[in-house]
């Protein structure tokens, strides 16, 4: 099938009144932090990046795909924008397009990156035809990099200041070159940051040139509540201008980047319609493979009202389940767990005796328990707080990661989305 490279509404200036884009929110975590990012609050009316108002699994987000073009067709490109970045949820993301190639065969592919992690997955965006990646590249110098970036966490390693920028810059530049190595349409986002990199971007920009980037989109800064930059000025107009002019004497521009939410759908510009929005809400309500008919949630606990219990104590599982027609989630089964001792056979049996849910929810499990369920399709999810909050939030497919364990570990794991 030959793709219409043309139809991309934010590659081709002529095509965005046209064609929309769907970004679908399969990536949550992000493996830096910007400090102009924060991805942690969502209004439906903020139209920001770094926001998504539902996290997808990937089969929860073809099944929305499914949904979206019926209500509007004009969708020429699904995008993988956020909320965090897709090469820090590979396994989601490489999963989403691989399912949307599939299915449909069509559809123009795109994805936007910090370009940390993104190397190792060129050959197979090749492969699955995906014609366009953005990737945000602020700095080239790793001493502003170094201002623009807290931290950059890459194969387990944490790493700050001017080696965390040196990194980060490193690998993005690496994989622009491949990426025109491999035909793909590569696009340059550069935030403007008055103060902080606006006298650089001209040296980003030849840079950026040279290794055979197609399109420089230099947006501005959007000032975010809650960032290391919230003081800062979002940058006036006629220093965006300035900067788009002077850099153009390198790279044609992209002007009309409407710094889209993580779950942006349709014409440029527009605010998601409310039909839309409810399909992304029905698809996160959905098990995490929509195929699958696991209707409940189990659940550790002492007393029954918090999720407090290691998974290796519980001596009853908890069982819930949602009535669909009152959005209303109650406790349905009480089972009384297997005996201590048997190793890997009390796990399996554990796994056979909650085999209806589709996750089970305790304060802690050891990794073999987590295995054996996790391979008979029960997610276990380490987490704290008020079981009523934790299911009904889980069944609403809403974003309940302020109650996992690990989300008090790293501060980017929170919240949100966007794209570029
Ligand atoms: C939320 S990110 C998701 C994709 C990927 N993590 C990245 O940074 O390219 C999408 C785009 O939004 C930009 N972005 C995030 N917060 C922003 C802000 N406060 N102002 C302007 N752009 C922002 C990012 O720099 C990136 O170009
Ligand atoms: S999601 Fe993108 S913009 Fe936000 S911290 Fe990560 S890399 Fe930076
Ligand atoms: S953020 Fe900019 S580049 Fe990304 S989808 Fe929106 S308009 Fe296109």
């Amino acid at each position: 099938m030959q793709l219409k490279l043309e139809n991309h509404p934010c590659f081709n200036d002529s095509a965005r009144h046209k064609f929309g884009r769907i970004h679908l929110p399969v990536a949550p975590k992000c493996n830096i932090q910007c400090n102009y990012c924060n991805r942690k609050f969502d209004c439906m009316n903020e139209n920001r990046p770094g926001v998504s108002s539902r996290l997808l699994s990937p089969g929860q987000a073809l099944h929305y795909l499914k949904q979206a073009v019926l209500l509007s067709p004009n969708i020429s490109v699904v995008g993988i924008a956020g909320p965090g970045d897709p090469f820090a949820n590979s396994e989601e993301t490489m999963e989403t397009l691989r399912l949307v190639r599939k299915e449909f065969p069509e559809m123009l592919l795109c994805v936007a990156t910090n370009g940390l992690n993104l190397m190792p997955f060129i050959p197979e965006l090749k492969e699955l035809e995906v014609s366009h990646v953005t990737i945000t590249i602020n700095a080239i110098d790793p001493a502003i990099g170094a201002e623009i970036y807290a931290w950059v966490r890459h194969e387990k390693r944490m790493h700050r200041d001017i080696e965390a920028a040196e990194l980060l810059i490193g690998n993005q530049l690496a994989a622009l070159s491949a990426l025109k190595a491999a035909g793909i349409t590569a696009k340059v986002n550069t935030i403007i940051i008055p103060g902080v990199n606006d006298r650089h971007v001209l040296a980003v920009a030849e840079k950026v040139s040279e290794l055979g980037a197609d399109i420089l989109n230099c947006l501005p800064y959007y000032n975010t509540k809650e960032t290391v930059f919230e003081n800062i000025e979002e940058p006036p107009a006629d220093m965006v201008a300035d900067i788009q002019k002077a850099t153009s004497a390198f790279l044609p521009q992209m002007k009309h980047c409407a710094r889209c939410r993580a779950d942006a759908v349709g014409i440029i510009g527009e605010m998601n319609s409310e039909a839309m929005t409810e399909k992304l809400h029905e698809a996160a309500r959905l098990p995490k493979n929509p195929s699958e008919t696991r209707p409940y949630l189990a659940v550790t606990s002492l007393e029954g009202v918090l999720v407090n219990q290691h998974l290796g104590d519980a001596d009853r599982f908890l069982v819930y389940g949602m009535d669909p027609a009152t959005g209303t989630c109650s406790l349905i089964d009480s089972r009384p767990a297997p005996k201590p001792g048997g190793g890997q056979h009390r796990w399996e049996a554990v796994a056979d005796l909650i085999g209806d849910c589709r996750a089970l929810l305790c304060s802690s499990a050891g990794d073999s328990p987590t295995k054996v369920l996790n391979t008979k399709g029960i997610e276990v999810m380490v987490l704290e707080g008020v079981i009523e909050d934790a299911v009904t939030g889980l069944f609403k497919g809403e974003d309940i990661r302020h109650m996992t364990r690990n989300s008090r570990k790293h501060a980017c794991s929170g919240t949100g989305g966007g794209c570029g």
